[in-house]
């Protein structure tokens, strides 16, 4: 578009946007809206979000406004809840009315846009298709893949000390996690190793979650729409085609073989027995049956779930471990005393291993992969916590990242690892303590949460018991970076590269 056009659209906003909000003020009658800083014509408070980490913007502004906190991002009013007992408010007590989610513009140019259950409102279709995953993948007894993936990378570690004669190989911690995990979840959901006729999905998984995360002007200026001004929607085409290829050939190579002959554990095949029939209480916009466009975003759905925000948890544990030896030296004991010397962890032991649940817990409570949950949206007007008035369309953030930090919950200094503070707790991560919610809560909780917990719990133990491991040579616990990089999952900006050295007795 001409400059010129582009500065009369947004002329002519900058005079019609005041008149449009006065309107939407008087319709809320004598409603309360919660506080928070004062947006500027037309962008709103879009410039205060213009960072790579919003969570820590957004706590930096609700220290000021409040846990309830009003902003205009473009034209949309969006919500940000960052205290345990606003986010039961709206997870809990209305949870009904903030189970909806936004429609982004990026999910517009998905050929299976309607399909998708993530970005889908709470209808049938949603929950037939999620009661479905649960039943047939996330619910499977997934012991043995786990297993076997962790013993293959504890195996790529050992390879790579012994190459040096035991000791000082640097080990991209980083890459060897991230490779076992997706390897992990490809087997799962396509029954396939992570890569497929030469693309490897990670990468494709990894552009979803960028492109999805990005503040797309779009979204909040919709007038913008039609010049796809970051070229999110050009990017989002792109491996949307390379996705579908891949999805495609995996799908043909399950539906050749013959139905009837369904192996145990194969998803692909159960999906594809779903293949054309109805779905209660479907609307226009999504199928009346159930088609390959369905089990194709249901697929994708599956895939970004569960591939970061497993890996990255294990890649903070790891980070914090190296700079708090003490915490270390407490979890390799209590390895050491239940599981002992002369074997790999069994996910049996797991459930006696109650310091490694708090460097879990004390894990997702600094770095929750999903630092503002995945929006949310208001589908009718509603009174919450404090007498606020959120007003249907509402775009709801949950800022868990915040939450772990707030001095009134966690009060011996927030910012500090330290698994100890659960000691005698009853918190737990499972949505019902509002406190330390990694996984949301209510009806938009995390599906995958149980296939999620039980292989970071295993991923790390084997890390911590399989092997000592230092720093390279030079470098301190105090040099660690900790830079974030958000994609939708919090990860590490750089990777993390470690020497192992061999622990268990041979
Ligand atoms: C540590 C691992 C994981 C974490 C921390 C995590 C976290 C989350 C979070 C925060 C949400 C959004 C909740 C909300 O909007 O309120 C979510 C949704 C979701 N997760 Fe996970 N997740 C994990 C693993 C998985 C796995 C392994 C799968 C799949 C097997 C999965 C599949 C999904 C799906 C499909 C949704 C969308 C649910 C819906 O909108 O109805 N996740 N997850």
């Amino acid at each position: 578009m001409a400059p010129n056009l582009v500065h009369l659209v947004f002329l002519l906003l900058a005079l019609i946007t005041p008149l449009i909000l006065f309107l939407l003020g008087r319709s809320r009658g004598s409603h309360r809206l919660p506080p928070g800083p004062r947006p500027l014509p037309v962008i709103g408070n879009l410039h205060q979000l213009n960072t790579l980490v919003p969570h820590r913007k957004l706590l930096s502004l609700s220290r000021i406004y409040g846990p309830i906190m009003q902003l205009r991002l473009g034209l949309v009013p969006t919500v940000v809840v960052s205290s345990p007992r606003a986010a039961e408010s709206f997870l809990k007590t209305h949870d009904v009315a903030f189970s909806s989610r936004p429609r982004l513009e990026v999910l517009e140019v998905l050929p299976y846009r309607d399909r998708s259950t993530v970005f889908s409102p709470v209808n049938g279709y949603w929950r037939q298709m999620r009661r479905f995953c649960v039943t047939n993948l996330v619910n499977k007894d997934w012991g043995m893949l786990r297993r076997e993936t962790f013993r293959n990378v504890m195996e790529r570690i050992a390879d790579a000390v012994a190459a040096k004669g035991g000791v000082g190989a640097t080990v991209d911690v980083s890459e060897v996690l991230r490779g076992g995990f997706e390897d992990m979840a490809c087997r799962m959901v396509f029954g396939c190793w992570g890569e497929r006729e030469g693309v490897d999905i990670g990468t494709i998984v990894h552009e979803y979650l960028m492109i999805a995360a990005k503040m797309n002007t779009s979204d909040y200026l919709p007038f913008l729409r039609p010049f796809d001004v970051l070229g999110l929607a050009k990017r989002a085409k792109k491996i949307n085609e390379t996705f579908d290829q891949v999805i495609e050939s995996i799908i043909r190579q399950h539906d050749q073989n013959n139905l009837a002959e369904q192996e145990e554990g194969d998803f692909i095949r159960s999906l594809l027995t779903l293949l054309g029939q109805a779905v209660p209480g479907s609307n226009s916009r999504q199928a009346r049956v159930i088609d390959r466009e369905s089990i194709k975003a249901v697929l994708l759905d599956m895939i970004l779930g569960s591939f970061e925000s497993t890996w990255a948890v294990v890649e903070w544990a790891m980070s914090e471990l190296m700079r708090n030896p003490r915490v270390m030296e407490c979890l390799q004991g209590e390895l050491q005393t239940i599981v002992g010397m002369s074997r790999m962890v069994e996910e049996s032991d797991l459930r006696y291993l109650d310091y490694l649940e708090m460097v879990v817990k004390e894990t997702f409570r600094l770095y929750p992969p999903g630092p503002l949950l995945v929006p949310h949206e208001a589908a009718e007007d509603t009174v919450v916590e404090g007498g606020y008035f959120i007003q249907k369309g509402t775009r709801v953030f949950i800022n868990v990242w915040a939450i772990g930090r707030d001095h009134e919950v966690w009060k011996e200094n927030p910012e500090e690892f330290y698994p100890e503070r659960f000691i005698g707790s009853r918190v737990d991560v499972k949505g019902c303590n509002f406190e330390l919610i990694p996984f949301g809560a209510g009806r938009r909780i995390c599906p995958g949460m149980n296939v999620g917990l039980t292989s970071i719990k295993l991923a790390l133990a084997q890390f911590v018991h399989c092997f000592d491991w230092k720093l390279p040579t030079g470098m301190s616990p105090a040099d660690l970076d900790m830079t974030e990089e958000v994609s939708l999952t919090l990860t590490r900006a750089s990777h993390l590269r470690l020497v192992p050295s061999y622990r268990l007795l041979a």
